[in-house]
């Protein structure tokens, strides 16, 4: 049916109830369509030019935008926290008062820990909005392999793309927007930074965006929300376990397709991402297997 879906690459725990669900989904027809995708290592790969590609909290935090010691409590955070994030032996309910922890000053509390303690070491660095270009261009940050047949197939066909990502919203929309993929099917759901007069960051905007408080339901009361009520088909990517919940809320829900990639700890995460993804991509740094689903979906063999 896509022979993409035999590559190496790919785990299924039922090939065919993967097959059912994608001719489902064709049926329907494009306009049933919507996608909702993760950003960092799902829309990005996890390693380029033999490191780990950045993060969009990484692309700012090893810029020259922020001080030496700055950089190195970041880096304790990312040293104390990213095992926990990826800790197969923790459930989620274990992993997320620690998680938020990872954050900001406005999102303090017991459940804001990790990227608490981020966001508040990265307001006291007095970041200027106009040098967040600068940054992403000097960073190391890449789109996944193939990432054009993506973002210009979804944008032919009018299915709506949600990167719905807990990492920096205005970093990332830089990252696709110097990519050239930022057309107006695309909305992104993550966390806003909020400047001064003079363009200075003073605080985060809204509600924490974490790792595992990913919920499309959240959108209920956004624009967005108003722009895919009809489209019940969802095609959802993801790389971490808290991804899965990215499309929960969404109403009348008909078919979804969970495609996870498994960059990390690959033998250890195995049987959770089998047990929660539909295809798990196991490093596969290309977006072939996603690619090869969309052209199927849009075709009307
Ligand atoms: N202080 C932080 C907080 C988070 N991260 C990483 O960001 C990623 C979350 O963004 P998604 O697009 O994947 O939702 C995740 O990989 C965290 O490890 C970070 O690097 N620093």
């Amino acid at each position: 049916m896509i022979p993409e879906l035999s590559n190496p690459s790919v785990f299924m725990r039922d090939r065919q109830r993967v097959e059912e669900i994608i001719k489902a989904m064709q049926i329907a027809g494009t306009n049933t369509i919507q996608v909702i995708s993760d950003f960092d290592h799902t829309l990005t790969p996890f390693a380029c030019n033999g490191k780990r590609c950045p993060s969009c909290h990484k692309i700012l935090e090893s810029s020259k935008l922020i001080s030496e010691d700055c950089k190195v409590q970041l880096k304790n955070l990312l040293d104390t926290y990213y095992p926990i994030e990826i800790d197969s032996n923790r459930t989620v309910e274990e992993k997320l008062p620690l998680m938020v922890e990872c954050g900001s000053v406005v999102h303090v509390g017991l459940q804001t820990r990790r990227w608490t303690k981020a966001h508040t070491l990265l307001l006291q660095q007095r970041i200027r909005k106009d040098m967040l270009q600068v940054v992403v261009k000097e960073s190391d940050v890449i789109l996944r392999e193939n990432y054009q047949l993506f973002f210009t197939h979804l944008q032919e066909h009018n299915i709506p793309l949600l990167i719905f990502s807990a990492g920096i919203g205005d970093v990332l929309e830089e990252v696709i927007g110097q990519a050239g993929v930022f057309s107006p099917n695309v909305k992104v759901f993550s966390n806003y930074m909020d400047f001064d007069e003079a363009g200075i960051l003073k605080a985060f905007k809204g509600e924490l965006i974490h790792t595992y408080n990913k919920r499309e339901g959240a959108l209920l009361n956004t624009g967005h929300f108003q722009d895919i009520k009809s489209r019940h088909n969802i095609l959802l990517l993801g790389d971490s376990l808290g991804d899965l919940s990215m499309a929960d809320g969404v109403h009348n829900l008909e078919n979804i397709l969970k495609i996870g990639f498994l960059n990390d700890k690959v033998e250890e995460r195995k049987p959770s991402y089998m047990q929660g993804y539909d295809i798990v991509l196991v490093q596969d740094e290309t977006m072939d297997v996603p690619n090869a689903i969309l052209l199927y979906l849009t075709s009307t063999k």
